[in-house]
C-alpha cells in the first residue's frame, strides 16, 4: 500500500466529515508506509487517542476499500513522519512519568523573586486582569479555594471556533477526568486569546462535578510571592503541603517564572509530587515551553510530558460569534452586521476586541445611538487609527527580514533563493491582511513587483499555513507582533 493510499484516504474522508472536524483531528496526521504497515502521527497524545477513538475504524474501513478489500494494519504515535531529507526525527512526547529521581531544593533566592515579592500585594494582581483576583493562599490555613475562580469564565461563555477547537476539546477532557491522561496540560499562545478563560473553566468544571475539590488558580507571581514570604516566616513546609494537598493546581502565565530560580525549583518539586499524586496540573504560558527562555530544562522537558496545546488567534467567523455572545451577555442588542464590521478591524486579541466592544456600548448609552458601522467607526476612531499607524508595509518589511535574518533589500530584491523567496511570500501576505493597500501597491513596495505575483503569495500562504506546521506557527507570531 503506497503512502498516496492515505492521500486518497483523507479525500474520502474529507467528504464524509464536516470541514471543522475534519481540519482538526485528520488533515494533521502525517503518514509514513513501511513493510506492509501504515503508521500514522498524530502531533499530540491528545489527538492520537481522539483519532483512535472516534475515527480509526472508519479510516481502516476506507483503507481497505482502497487497498482492493485487504485490511491493512494501521498504527498511531505522537510525533512526525520521518522525512529523507530530514535525519533528525522530532522526538516523541513520552507519555508518562518516569520516576526519576528528584533533586534537593537548593536555589538561593534570587533579586528578581524578592522584587516580585514586595510588588505583588496580599489582594491585587500585578497585571490588572477582567475580574478580581482574590489572595489565592494563605498559609496559616483558611483557603476557600473555588473563591480564586471566575464564575463567569465556563466552557459555556467560551466561544468555540477552528482557532481553539483543540484547546477547547482537551480542557473539556482534563475537567472531566482531572489527573488522567493529560497531565500536565499546558495551553499556550499570545496575549489575549483565552487560555485564562479556558484555564478557569476547567476549574470551574472540576467543582462543578466534585463540590469537594480543592482547586487552586494563581498567577505565576503569586507562586512566587508566597514562596519569598514563606521562606522569610520559615513555614517553607507550610507552603509546600498547602500546594501539594491540591486537587487541582492552575499556574497561570508561567513566563514570570524566567529567572526566578528558587520558584522554578520550588515549583519543580511541586509539580512532580502533584502528578505522582495523580493530581491535576494546568499552566498557561505566551510561547511554547522550549521557547521560554531563562527557565530550567528540566522543568520546560516536564511540561512536555502531558499535553501542550496553542490556542490561536481567532479568525474572522469566530471574532464574529465572540461579539455577538458578549453583546447577548450585556443585554446589548448587536447587529451581524455591526458585529462583522468590528470583527474585521480588530484582528489582534480576545481581549482588545471585548475593549472594543464596550466602548462602543458605553458610547451607545451615552449618546442614545443606535450601533451602526458608521457609529462604531466614529467610537473606535482613536483606536482605529492606532492600528492603521502601526501596521504599515514598511513595518511588515522590517518584521519580517529580522525574523528570518535576512536583509530588506533581499525582500525587495529579484533574488528567487528560496530562503529569500519564502519570507517575501509572508511578507506580501502580511501585508494583504494588515493594511489598506492594494495588491498593485504591495507589489510596487516590493521592488516593483506586478499585482498578480503578490496574489499568488497570498495563495500561497495561505495553503502552506493548511499543510506545513512551521509556516502557519511564523504567520502567527507575525500576526501577534504586527497586531500587539
Ligand atoms: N473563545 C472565547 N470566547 C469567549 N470569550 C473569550 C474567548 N477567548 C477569549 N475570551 C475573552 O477574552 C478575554 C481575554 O481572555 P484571557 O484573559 O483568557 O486571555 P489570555 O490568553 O489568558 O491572555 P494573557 O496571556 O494576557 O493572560 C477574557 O475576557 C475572555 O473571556
Amino acid at each position: 500500500m503506497p503512502n498516496s493510499m492515505w492521500h486518497q484516504c483523507l479525500e474520502v474522508l474529507r467528504d464524509e466529515f464536516p470541514a471543522q472536524q475534519f481540519n482538526t483531528w485528520l488533515r494533521p496526521l502525517q503518514s509514513d508506509h513501511r513493510e506492509g504497515q501504515l503508521m500514522l502521527f498524530a502531533p499530540n497524545r491528545f489527538v492520537m487517542d481522539w483519532v483512535n477513538e472516534k475515527y480509526l475504524r472508519r479510516i481502516e474501513e476506507v483503507l481497505k476499500d482502497l487497498n482492493g478489500g485487504q485490511a491493512p494494519r494501521v498504527n498511531m504515535k505522537v510525533g512526525s513522519a520521518p522525512r529523507e531529507s530530514d535525519p533528525v526525527k522530532r522526538s516523541e512526547m513520552p507519555a508518562r512519568l518516569n520516576g526519576q529521581v528528584l533533586e534537593e531544593a537548593g536555589s538561593r533566592v534570587t533579586e528578581e523573586e524578592r522584587g516580585v515579592a514586595a510588588t505583588v500585594p496580599g489582594s491585587t494582581s500585578v497585571r490588572p486582569k477582567s475580574y478580581s483576583e482574590r489572595r489565592p493562599v494563605q498559609i496559616e490555613g483558611d483557603i476557600k479555594h473555588q473563591s480564586f475562580l471566575n464564575e463567569g469564565f465556563t466552557f459555556e461563555t467560551f466561544v468555540e471556533g477552528k482557532s481553539n477547537q483543540l484547546a477547547r476539546a482537551a480542557s473539556m477532557q482534563v475537567a472531566e477526568n482531572p489527573g488522567g491522561a493529560y497531565n500536565p496540560l499546558f495551553l499556550y499562545g499570545g496575549v489575549g486569546l483565552g487560555k485564562t478563560h479556558l484555564m478557569h473553566a476547567i476549574g470551574n468544571e472540576i467543582v462543578r462535578r466534585n463540590p469537594k475539590a480543592k482547586v487552586a488558580y494563581l498567577r505565576s507571581e503569586r507562586f512566587v510571592a508566597d514562596m519569598v514570604k514563606a521562606l522569610q516566616l520559615n513555614a517553607i513546609n507550610e507552603f509546600k503541603r498547602y500546594y501539594r494537598s491540591v486537587d487541582a493546581l492552575l499556574i497561570d502565565d508561567i513566563q514570570f517564572f524566567a529567572r526566578k530560580e528558587r520558584s522554578q525549583e520550588e515549583f519543580f518539586h511541586t509539580f512532580n509530587a502533584l502528578l505522582e499524586g495523580g493530581q491535576q496540573v494546568i499552566v498557561t504560558c505566551d510561547r511554547f515551553p522550549k521557547e521560554i527562555v531563562d527557565m530550567e530544562e528540566r522543568l520546560k522537558s516536564r511540561f512536555g510530558w502531558g499535553l501542550t496545546v496553542m490556542v490561536e488567534p481567532p479568525e474572522l467567523e469566530t471574532r464574529v460569534a465572540i461579539l455577538m455572545k458578549k453583546a447577548e451577555q450585556a443585554n446589548v442588542k448587536l447587529s451581524s452586521e455591526a458585529a462583522f464590521f468590528i470583527a474585521q478591524k480588530i484582528r489582534s486579541n480576545v481581549r482588545e476586541l471585548e475593549g472594543a466592544l464596550r466602548l462602543v456600548i458605553a458610547n451607545a448609552h451615552f449618546t442614545g445611538s443606535e450601533i451602526t458601522p458608521p457609529f462604531i467607526r466614529e467610537s473606535l476612531k482613536d483606536l482605529l487609527a492606532l492600528h492603521e499607524k502601526q501596521v504599515s508595509i514598511d513595518n511588515i518589511q522590517r518584521t519580517v527580514a529580522e525574523y528570518y535574518k535576512i536583509k530588506v533589500a533581499d525582500l525587495l530584491s529579484k533574488r528567487r533563493t528560496r530562503i529569500v523567496t519564502r519570507p517575501r511570500q509572508v511578507a506580501m501576505s502580511l501585508s494583504k491582511e494588515l493594511t489598506n493597500h492594494s495588491l498593485p501597491e504591495i507589489g510596487d513596495a516590493f521592488g516593483g513587483r506586478d499585482h498578480t505575483t503578490v496574489l499568488h503569495a497570498c495563495k500561497k500562504i495561505v495553503e502552506l499555513q493548511e499543510t506545513d506546521p512551521g509556516i502557519r506557527e511564523d504567520y502567527q507570531n507575525f500576526m501577534r507582533l504586527l497586531t500587539t
